[in-house]
């Protein structure tokens, strides 16, 4: 039976007998019994099929293709459970068909390649790639070139790979050169490298619009390029929470097939403009900390964060500061509700029409100019003050191989707020509690000393110390710092004097508990114990302490669906057992 995308015939994949059905939306394969009764059913949508080749055709380790005039080869998603709840991998299937005859075999490849085109608008025919051939364990080039490449030529994507000689190199490619023909930008790397390319397609778009990234109250536009995560990093952050599972293979079928994930974005500012993006941590205090100490460690790769948290942990810091917030809606979500947000999820959906709310679909939304910030009524600020482990910002949960369920477990990819986590000081024992429930489902927010509060905004200043009315902006971006300054920050004071902040300013008396907590841990550390920390904006150091940040809802758009619940959809352990795939 033949129509415009539909086909149906009797096909065979080795010696069992099946009929195979094109609707269109669905390609099924069912196994008929000796007395042509349905056995079992394979069902693959068409938006799922990676491509499809005349002849037995094997692609990894490489590419074989023995030509048998009477067989095609589809090549599809096939999921597997990671062991965990959530996160599915995505392996590629294969499943070769026989056919009776030459004719029957190019009308099912012909019929499956234009339905390919109908349903799947969204897939990407060429894309930039970028490479860090020193981001994590140093194997981002192999990881391409044997994992992810062979898979890209088989969907018929065309590329066009740099691998980066310094650091920046991809974020100014971006900002400078023309984009025109790439549907998307890749990059094989870490969060640092994720960064990178983030800044890049942001700044081209303002760029492109004419808009000024350095005015707080603008209203950005959202990138049209979707970005491709090839995890190749140390925490791999911003794949994990948007994927599910850290797989070179599952992101490059998410890549392949063209998902589309909007993730929202802090910008952050400082008096005289914008600072940096931030799409996982914004975070002062312990992981500023963390951070600056990790850098001198960089040999250590993906080991130096352990070291250097501990490190941080014996140490025992808190720091003196004045936190504000615009708190979100409270009655569209809370960071406590326990809900999590997963593919297709229903909170991010709503915030789709309320930030973009004269598009009917997500296409048209890059021409909406409604102000997220300046026109909202959620709520008045509100204005904290005091001395804090760590004040933390992540607009999305955070998830990683290390916390996996992240910073934030409530957190939305894509609803327009971020999570304030604000934990203040307290005893060792107390922080350690709230860094190990990181790493298990225990409720990190249960605890006397710990805030979340859903937000639209942030602003962080240092209190005025009794002898120096006013700290100055640190110069220069931490790039161009040296070791020293990276760490703890040398600031010149209004009589321009050069002094070590850790000598003075609020965090240079003792709290009572370093007076009276653990003498080792006060023996370890807390004799230096400097009174300011730096940021850490998703791995890199900020050059400045007070600064403004504020999230912009679905500001960019990863080749990625969110996580899917691997307790919900069924996997292809469930295909060989005979169950129908559902999706
Ligand atoms: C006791 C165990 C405590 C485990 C605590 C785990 C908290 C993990 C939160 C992770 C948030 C990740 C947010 C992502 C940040 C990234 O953008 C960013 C850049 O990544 P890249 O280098 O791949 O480019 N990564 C980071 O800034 C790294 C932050 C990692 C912090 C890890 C801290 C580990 C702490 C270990 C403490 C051990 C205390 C032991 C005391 C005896
Ligand atoms: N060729 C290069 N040489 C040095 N640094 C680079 C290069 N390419 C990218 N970088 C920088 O390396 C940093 C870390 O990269 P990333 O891929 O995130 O690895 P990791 O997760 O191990 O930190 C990023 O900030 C990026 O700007
Ligand atoms: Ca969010």
């Amino acid at each position: 039976m033949e129509t415009d995308l539909q086909l149906e015939s009797t096909v065979w994949v080795g010696s069992k007998i099946y009929r195979a059905v094109l609707t269109g939306w669905q390609f099924n394969w069912t196994e008929l019994d000796k007395k042509n009764r349905d056995k079992k059913t394979i069902s693959v949508p068409v938006a799922e099929v990676v491509g499809v080749e005349e002849g037995r055709v094997e692609i990894l380790p490489q590419k074989l293709i023995d030509d048998t005039d009477k067989v095609f080869t589809v090549f599809y998603v096939k999921r597997s459970s990671t062991g965990s709840s959530y996160g599915l991998l995505w392996t590629l299937g294969r499943t070769q068909f026989s056919v009776p005859s030459r004719v029957l075999r190019d009308q099912w490849t012909k019929h499956l390649r234009a339905a390919l085109k109908t349903h799947s608008p969204v897939r990407p025919n060429r894309l930039l790639v970028f490479i860090n051939p020193y981001g994590g364990k140093k194997k981002g080039r192999k990881i391409y070139h044997s994992l992810v490449a062979p898979l890209f030529e088989l969907a018929g994507i065309s590329c066009h790979v740099i691998v980066t000689e310094r650091a920046n190199q991809a974020r100014d490619h971006l900002l400078k050169k023309d984009l025109t023909g790439f549907d998307g930008v890749v990059c094989v790397g870490g969060d640092g490298m994720f960064s990178e390319i983030l800044h890049g397609l942001i700044g081209q778009t303002q760029q492109e619009a004419g808009l000024c990234e350095n005015d707080l109250t603008v209203t950005l536009q959202p990138c049209p390029r979707h970005i491709g995560i090839i995890p190749a990093g140390s925490t791999d952050c911003v794949c994990y929470a948007t994927v599910g599972v850290i797989d070179p293979v599952t992101s490059a079928l998410h890549i392949i097939i063209g998902d589309s994930q909007p993730l929202d974005v802090c910008s952050v500012h400082q008096a005289s403009g914008l600072v940096r993006y931030s799409v996982s941590l914004l975070g002062y205090g312990f992981y500023g900390d963390v951070l600056a100490e990790s850098e001198k460690h960089r040999w250590m790769g993906p080991l130096r964060y352990d070291y250097s948290g501990t490190m941080m942990y014996l140490s025992n810091r808190s720091y003196a500061g004045i936190v504000q917030y615009l708190p979100a809606d409270p009655l569209l979500s809370s960071p406590r509700d326990r809900t999590r947000c997963l593919s297709g999820c229903s909170v991010c959906s709503r915030s789709t029409e309320r930030l973009f709310p004269h598009s009917s679909d997500a296409g048209s939304l890059y021409s909406s100019h409604y102000n997220q910030f300046s026109s909202d009524s959620e709520g008045e600020w509100v204005t904290v003050e005091g001395r804090f482990r760590c004040v933390s910002l992540t607009c999305m949960s955070s998830s990683c191989p290390k916390s996996p369920l992240g910073l934030s477990p409530s957190a939305h990819l894509a609803d327009g707020t971020g999570d304030l986590i604000l934990v203040w000081d307290t005893h060792p024992l107390g922080f350690l509690k709230f860094l190990y429930r990181h790493t298990s489902t225990e409720d990190q927010f249960d605890l006397p000393f710990v805030e979340v509060h859903r937000v639209k905004a942030v602003r962080f200043s240092l209190p005025p110390s009794k002898e120096e009315e006013e700290y100055e902006e640190i110069g220069g971006l931490s790039g161009g710092m040296d070791e020293e300054e990276r760490g703890y920050i040398e600031t010149v004071s209004r009589s321009g004097s050069q002094q070590h902040l850790a000598d003075r300013g609020p965090g240079r008396e003792m709290t009572n508990l370093q007076k009276t907590g653990n003498p080792f841990l006060c023996g370890l550390c807390c004799s230096k114990a400097p009174a300011v920390s730096v940021w850490n904006c998703d791995g890199e150091i900020l050059p400045s302490i007070e600064i403004l940040s504020r999230v912009h809802g679905q500001l960019v758009r990863l080749y990625a669906r969110g996580i899917e619940d691997g307790a919900a959809v069924h996997c292809s352990e469930d295909i060989e057992r005979g169950c129908t795939l559902q999706i």
